[in-house]
């Protein structure tokens, strides 16, 4: 990769400014799935025991009042690093000041230390997500160099990301990717750019509107573009066919015959459909073809779907997966993703990429993540990546 990474720099007796992204689920104090923690340890360790001294921060949820502090504290998040690593992070519970600058000038050489939730600098008129200068100045003058390994946040132009490079670069300080940042960029990059063919996505959930500019995108890349979950009805639509009450979104329909006309039979959708009368694990279910009969909703694809999608994806090279087939959170829709998220862990000779929050929660749950080549950390980023665009948190790091 043509950008400077953490490899490239002198870390020792130095201290080193670390953005990582922590947003992790967190609930009454309980971190609900690590993934992000753990994404972030080659970094860290490299950092340490090459006797950098290490201070890390992030942000963690969407801060807009002084009660979501309590809730959205990363102390939690510091007790898990420290489990992680096997040995003491030191937790500074504020944003700067002189706790902070003490805590620092404190630090021995191989020390972690995680300030407080980047975000709670957003009470006060948005500095950190509206990327106030004066902020990232701050955090800059803070350290000696800067590591940004936040690849989840690489989309968001934030003070704690583009503030803190820009103000770093300015003063003639050194600005790095960090190993997570640079093996995300490698695994979607080649997806993008130069993917082994056959290349297929495939595009479920729930997003139609956001995700709909991202078809467009692989259409001009990809071989197949299977498309399935709550994706699926909003295009049945555009061919005129019957819904029932399934997920759609109306005013993205005229997008869809457009990218139905564009990816003719590059585009693979769904020719059955578990169906039933209410959003409802318990209800009575049945498999339907094609349309889907009044009064019904779609919340699974079906049997037929699940033989042909592996058929597409037997002699894939390449395979980008975004968004569920089903609503796997409720068992008898789960079977789409399930058999979908298998066969990939078959393919062994592909490259397999998972990404978006609710799809790596699916292929853990399901016990698939691990025959995978790589569950990206991003979920808005790593579409955003795939979508061809420049990120700001990437842009922002130094070329070698
Ligand atoms: N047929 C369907 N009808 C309604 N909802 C569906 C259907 N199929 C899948 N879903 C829902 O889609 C949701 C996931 O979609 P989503 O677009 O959020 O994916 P994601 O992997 O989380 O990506 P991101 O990180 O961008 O949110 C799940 O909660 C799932 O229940
Ligand atoms: O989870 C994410 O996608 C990133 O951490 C960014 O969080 P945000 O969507 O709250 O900006
Ligand atoms: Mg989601």
């Amino acid at each position: 990769m043509a950008k400077l990474t953490v490899s490239d720099l002198d870390v020792k007796d130095k201290k080193v400014l670390m953005r990582v992204d922590f947003n992790v689920p967190v609930k009454n104090g309980v971190i609900g799935d690590d993934n992000r923690i753990v994404a972030a340890l080659p970094t860290i360790k490299y950092t340490i025991d090459n006797g950098g001294k290490a201070i890390l921060f992030s942000h963690l949820g969407r801060i807009k009042t002084e009660e979501d502090k309590k809730e959205l504290t990363l102390r939690p998040v510091a007790q898990r690093l420290s489990d992680l690593l096997g040995k003491p992070v030191t937790f500074v519970p504020v944003t700067r000041g002189a706790q902070l600058e003490d805590a620092i000038n404190g630090m021995n050489d191989g020390d972690v230390l995680l300030f407080e939730n980047t975000r709670f600098e957003d009470l006060d008129g948005k500095k950190e997500s509206g990327n106030d200068p004066e902020l990232g100045q701050y955090w800059a003058s803070l350290g000696d160099m800067f590591v940004n390994d936040a690849f989840g946040t690489a989309h968001r132009a934030h003070a704690s990301n583009v503030g803190v490079a820009e103000a770093m670069k300015a003063d003639g300080k050194k600005v790095a990717a960090g190993f997570l940042m640079e093996k995300e960029i490698k695994f979607l990059g080649e997806a993008v750019d130069d993917p082994k063919h056959p290349f297929v996505a495939i595009l479920g959930g729930a997003k139609v509107s956001d995700k709909i500019g991202v078809i467009d995108h692989l259409l001009d890349k990809a071989d197949k573009v299977i498309i399935g979950g709550g994706m699926t009805y909003t295009f049945y639509a555009a061919k005129g066919m019957s819904i029932g009450n399934s997920l759609v979104e109306a005013d993205k329909i005229d997008v869809a015959k457009e990218i139905l006309a564009k990816g003719g039979d590059k585009i693979v959708l769904p020719v059955d459909s578990v169906v039933a009368e209410k959003f409802d694990n318990d209800v009575p279910n049945k498999v339907v073809e094609g349309d889907i009969p009044d009064g019904y909703m779609a919340l699974d694809i079906g049997p037929k779907s699940v033989a042909e999608f592996k058929d597409v994806l037997k002699d894939a090279k390449t395979v980008v997966w975004n968004g569920p087939m089903g609503v796997f959170e409720m068992s008898n829709y789960a079977n789409g993703t399930l058999e979908v998220g298998k066969f990939l862990g078959t393919l062994s000779d592909a490259t397999t990429i998972v990404g978006g929050g609710d799809s790596t929660a699916a292929v853990k749950q399901l016990g698939v993540g691990d025959q995978l080549t790589h569950i990206s950390t991003g979920g808005g980023a790593s579409l955003e990546y795939l979508e061809g665009k420049e990120l700001p948190g990437i842009a922002a790091i130094s070329n070698k």
